[in-house]
């Protein structure tokens, strides 16, 4: 549980092909374009973000990458930056720490390459999260493409090596505007006793009041995407509500 024991909000900045961009589902494919990311970073900053949540989805998808970019974002930035989107080797996680980020968020290599994210865990600690991205109970990796094994053994495993913390990520609501998958949240906070950011189909403020019930259970932030860019409400909104 954070120290205010108040949900933590990280508005999204998803980068492909240089644009912040929404998708449905996490496919590719499905994007709207909201323009230039650091523009878009920015503004959830002047809104009082404490947090960014900030994806290069071309390095998730294994169609390239926005490193430089990337990069650039996350400096310019005086909030805390969790940076996701392949980050599956020593190259990428250095480059991706050189950012100077917060933290960032393992996806595809925790359940691809266990040994090397037990590696990292312990040589990183807290600025390592790792992403767990679910449909049903069954992980999904490779940009969301690929099934990566059982939910809770990962988790278990995961917990034995000292993982810091998990996002977790319901991908059949991810950019739908559907809800949250307040189910999903309480079974991961029950089955571990890191703290938890929730993700994907966050579409109220009565949403997020939902997601900040839990943090007693050990939520502890919520991302917040595509809400934001159809402006289903402001990030001030959100803000106060939590
Ligand atoms: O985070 C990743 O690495 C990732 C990989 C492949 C597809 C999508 C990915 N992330 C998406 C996000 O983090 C969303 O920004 C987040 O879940 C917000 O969802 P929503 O509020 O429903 O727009």
């Amino acid at each position: 549980m954070n120290a205010a024991n108040k949900l933590e909000l990280l508005p999204a900045v998803d980068v492909r092909d240089g644009q912040a961009v929404r998708l449905v589902h996490g496919e590719s494919g499905s994007e709207t374009s909201y323009g230039d990311p650091l523009q878009a970073a920015l503004a959830w900053q002047a809104a009082g973000a404490e947090w960014l949540h900030l994806v290069d989805l071309d390095a998730a998808f294994g169609t390239g990458d926005n490193r430089a970019q990337i990069a650039q974002v996350a400096r310019s930035m005086d909030i805390k930056v969790e940076l996701s989107g392949g980050i599956r080797d020593d190259d990428s996680l250095a480059a991706a720490l050189a950012t100077g980020c917060t933290r960032v968020n393992i996806g595809t290599a925790a359940l691809e390459d266990p040994e090397w994210v037990a590696k990292i865990i312990a040589e990183h600690g807290d600025k390592i999260a790792v992403g767990l991205d679910v449909r049903g109970t069954t992980l999904r990796g490779r940009g969301w493409t690929r099934d990566g094994g059982d939910l809770y053994e990962t988790l278990a495993r995961l917990d034995s090596e000292g993982c810091a913390r998990y996002v977790v990520t319901d991908i059949n609501k991810d950019g739908t505007l559907q809800g949250p998958n307040l189910e999903l949240l309480k079974n991961v906070c029950a089955a571990t006793d890191r703290p938890v950011v929730a993700s994907g189909g966050v579409s109220s403020l009565d949403d997020l009041r939902a997601i900040a019930a839990l943090v007693p259970e050990g939520v502890e932030g919520s991302i917040v995407g595509k809400a934001l860019y159809a402006k289903a409400f402001t990030l001030e909104e959100a803000l106060a509500a939590v």
